[in-house]
């Protein structure tokens, strides 16, 4: 029979279907953070009962932690107390933990795949919503709540319904500037929040094909801002290549094995979609959003929308609400926006392949002087250790960007990096809703070039023109 990727996944996994079409997926792999997991822990403990598969959970520290002077701890008590349950749960149940001290600790969706705790096949699940980034290696990786984390902890298993199937398929060469980021923010811009609403999408096409993983995960981390329950994208020779040799990775004749296995995870030639969206790489440009959603999206050298001409009143409403937060006028050229600060950084974009390009743009700049802080965060220390030996750190320090800790930072502000209110920032993370990255904060979402040269001229600016 002629299958998706999803259903190979799908059905590979399943324990039990009800006659309704709730099923019992079993999990291969769990990670942990500090902001979901208290409760679950709490009520393992009062159940009295203990981890399924010990082996399958990987845990750590990511959205409480300092960026800087991690040596004197975490000052805020909210984000202690958080950072030290998880320790003492991770001790506790003997799960394998990366503490802010370990030179791998980082964002539980860079390190799972950098670890290889995230492989082909996989069904992976987390309790946060852009688990939806590990389906770039061909699996199926949802994001599930606390009360599904207790579950899963306690079972291995997850309740889930199938999703529809949405095939978006991206062909041609991406132009120079333009980054997987932008065909991420095209697609949202495209469908809507709400265009993948009951779907699971698998990326294809030879645009797809020709990322690395690290652009395929900046993908795939945001087919949850499309509303979509999962992405993926199929296993080839990148996805292979990836990850072999990592230290989660089979080894021997079980490396034979399973990438044997894993050659099969790709959608069968005809397989059937319930939806199917196209885009021609040729025609994306780099994008910035303009608004409060992932969806209120613009090419750089567009300008922000007059909600007078948009006959949808729902939709008019929701225009000029968000111009009111972001404090922009209708026709303002996107370049023309100036900007107060600068995060690089987050699961979206904090890899070092990212990091690398907003140094090639900043290398010899400096940051503008109406940016008052502009920050680089790596999605994980060892992230951190590879930019720094190739010189990186000093590419954005001698610019004027500070180089931090690695986690989650300013994408969400559960740590002491946020923005004040009205401040703007041209931000590489996933989501521009009201007070992300600060009360009264004004996010403006980019790719990390574009993210930079925002950083370096002190308003958008093009980055296909600075090259
Ligand atoms: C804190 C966590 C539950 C949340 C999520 O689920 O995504 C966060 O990571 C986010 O990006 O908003
Ligand atoms: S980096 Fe941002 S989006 Fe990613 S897990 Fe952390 S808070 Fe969520």
């Amino acid at each position: 029979m002629v299958r998706t990727l999803y259903d190979k996944l799908w059905e590979s996994h399943v324990v039990h279907t009800e006659e309704d079409g709730t099923a019992i997926l079993y999990i291969d792999r769990h990670l942990v953070h500090e902001v979901t997991s208290p409760q679950a822990f709490d009520g393992l403990k009062l159940a009295g009962r203990q981890p399924w598969r010990i082996s399958a959970n990987l845990a750590v520290a990511d959205h409480n932690v300092p960026t800087t002077d991690r040596a004197n701890g975490i000052a805020d008590p909210v984000s202690r107390l958080q950072v030290e349950t998880l320790d003492a749960n991770a001790k506790n149940y003997g799960l394998t933990y990366f503490s802010m001290a370990d030179k791998r600790q980082g964002i539980v969706h860079v390190i799972g795949p950098e670890q290889g705790a995230t492989l082909p096949g996989m069904t992976v699940v987390c309790g946060d919503s852009h688990t939806s980034t590990h389906g770039a290696f061909g699996c199926l990786a949802h994001g599930i709540g606390t009360s599904e984390v207790e579950h899963v902890l306690a079972t291995q298993t997850l309740l889930a319904k199938k999703s529809k199937a949405m095939l978006v398929q991206v062909d041609g060469a991406l132009p120079v500037g333009v980054t997987a980021k932008d065909i991420v923010l095209a697609v949202i811009g495209r469908i809507g929040t709400a265009g993948g609403t009951g779907y699971a999408i698998e990326f294809a096409g030879s645009t797809i094909r020709s990322l690395s993983m690290e652009g395929r995960m900046t993908i795939c981390n945001m087919a949850i801002e499309a509303g979509a329950r999962a992405g993926m994208v199929a296993v080839d020779d990148t996805t292979i290549n990836y990850v072999k040799g990592r230290p989660f990775s089979p080894v021997g004749p079980h490396w034979d094995r399973a990438v044997t296995y894993w050659r099969t995870l790709h959608s069968d030639p005809g397989a059937k979609f319930d939806m199917v969206v196209t885009l021609n790489a040729a025609e994306i440009k780099p994008q910035v959003t303009w608004g409060t959603s992932p969806e209120m999206v613009v090419p750089i050298d567009d300008r922000v929308p007059d909600p007078d001409k948009e006959k949808d009143a729902v939709k008019r409403d929701a225009m000029e609400k968000a111009l009111v937060y972001m404090g922009l006028t209708p026709n303002t050229a996107i370049s023309d926006i100036r900007i107060d600060k600068v995060f690089i950084g987050s699961c979206t974009n904090s890899r070092i392949e990212d990091l690398r390009a907003a140094a090639a743009v900043v290398r010899g700049k400096h940051r503008a002087s109406n940016v008052k802080l502009a920050m680089v965060v790596p999605g994980s220390g060892l992230v951190k250790a590879q930019a720094e030996a190739e010189g990186l750190d000093k590419i954005f320090k001698d610019a004027g960007f500070e180089w931090r800790e690695p986690g989650c930072s300013m994408c969400l502000a559960m740590n002491a990096d946020r923005l004040e209110p009205g401040e703007r920032c041209a931000s590489t993370s996933n989501r521009n809703f009201e007070g992300r990255q600060g009360q009264g904060g004004r996010t403006h979402l980019v790719s990390p070039a574009m993210a930079a040269a925002a950083g370096v001229e002190g308003h958008f600016v093009d980055v296909r023109s600075i090259r």
